[in-house]
């Protein structure tokens, strides 16, 4: 439903978008997360076609977002950072305003935009000028305006940004809802949302994408604290080399210890082949331990992660 390959952009001297691939199928509902001046608002506006890459493609339902803007625009509904909405307007009066602009056809548009305002929760005020809703509902009258043409995809950027808990819930369980039969991309800086409605998430941090990976197989990610008696570098080197080890960080090494964090590959439990080869080194073991880590520990693993390889690209 989705497809984007090596897209970049810059804005002058800036590069927002640096090569980003990734593609999402039908039904997916993806979370994308970065932290700010990332690069999602800039990926979500070339998806919707309101800016155009530098370089790269970007393709939606099979239509390329520059050979075929106005088809795009058809099958993708958007709500934008900041919700343009016309205030002195009334919200079903907007909405219907709103389906004709995106040729939703006459026989059709009332019935569409009942549908909106029951999803959206929106029947109490649907007479009200939408310039004199709260923050949360104008929220919501945008939501309503992105599904209004029944579109297979649909783009949210920041869904939740500026409502109240009990707001943010009812939003969430929708876009779950609108996931059972759309493709949703939606960017967020909270983590516990992408683990309430995400099956998927993409993070990108200084306009690369720094993880992609099914949310299921985030939770199942476990770490292990090893700590050993021992030159930290060369544990680090040893502990790399054992089958079903991911990743090892230097945590600490201190007065001859050192511990080391270690990501393991899905499924695997290495911890009796690391007590061997750690012992048959002469390093005596100190601690080995397992743990959950969280989404949040993920995100700043993979953000930092990618700061480094900047530096390193800037260092040529
Ligand atoms: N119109 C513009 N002109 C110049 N630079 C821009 C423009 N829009 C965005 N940028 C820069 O491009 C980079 C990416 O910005 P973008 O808004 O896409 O990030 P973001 O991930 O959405 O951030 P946030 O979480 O703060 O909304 C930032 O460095 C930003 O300053």
């Amino acid at each position: 439903m989705i497809e984007v390959h090596r897209l970049s952009k810059s804005y002058g001297p800036v590069q927002a978008l640096d090569r980003i691939s990734f593609a999402l199928g039908r039904g997916e509902v993806a979370g994308l997360l970065g932290p700010n001046g990332a690069g999602k608002t800039t990926t979500m506006r070339i998806l919707t076609t309101y800016l155009a890459p530098t370089s790269g493609r970007a393709v939606l339902c099979g239509r390329d977002v520059l050979d075929e803007p106005l088809e795009v625009r058809r099958n993708v509904g958007y709500l934008p950072e900041n919700v343009p909405l016309y205030g002195e307007m009334r919200v079903r009066e907007l909405l219907e305003f709103r389906a004709r602009l995106k040729d939703v056809p006459r026989s059709k548009r009332r019935h569409s935009v009942s549908g909106a305002i029951a999803r959206c929760g929106l029947g109490e005020v649907e007479n009200r000028p939408v310039g004199k809703l709260s923050r949360g509902f104008r929220q919501r009258v945008g939501l309503a305006d992105a599904i209004v043409h029944d579109p297979p995809i649909l783009i949210l950027d920041e869904p939740t940004a500026g409502m109240d808990p009990i707001q943010v819930r009812e939003v969430r369980s929708l876009v779950r809802e609108l996931g059972e039969r759309h493709t949703v991309l939606l960017s967020t800086h909270i983590m516990s949302e992408v683990e309430a409605v995400c099956s998927r998430v993409v993070i990108i941090a200084q306009g690369r994408i720094a993880l992609d990976a099914p949310v299921a197989e985030l939770r199942s990610d476990a770490a292990l604290l090893v700590e050993a008696r021992g030159p930290a570098e060369a544990i680090r080197k040893l502990l790399m080399a054992v089958p079903g080890v991911a990743s090892v960080r230097i945590a600490g090494d201190r007065d001859g210890v050192a511990s080391l964090e270690l990501g393991l590959k899905p499924g695997e439990d290495p911890r009796e082949v690391i007590a061997m080869r750690v012992a048959a080194n002469g390093w005596p073991l100190r601690g080995l331990e397992t743990r959950r880590r969280s989404l949040e520990e993920r995100f700043v693993e993979a953000v930092s992660r990618s700061s480094l390889d900047a530096l390193d690209r800037e260092a040529g």
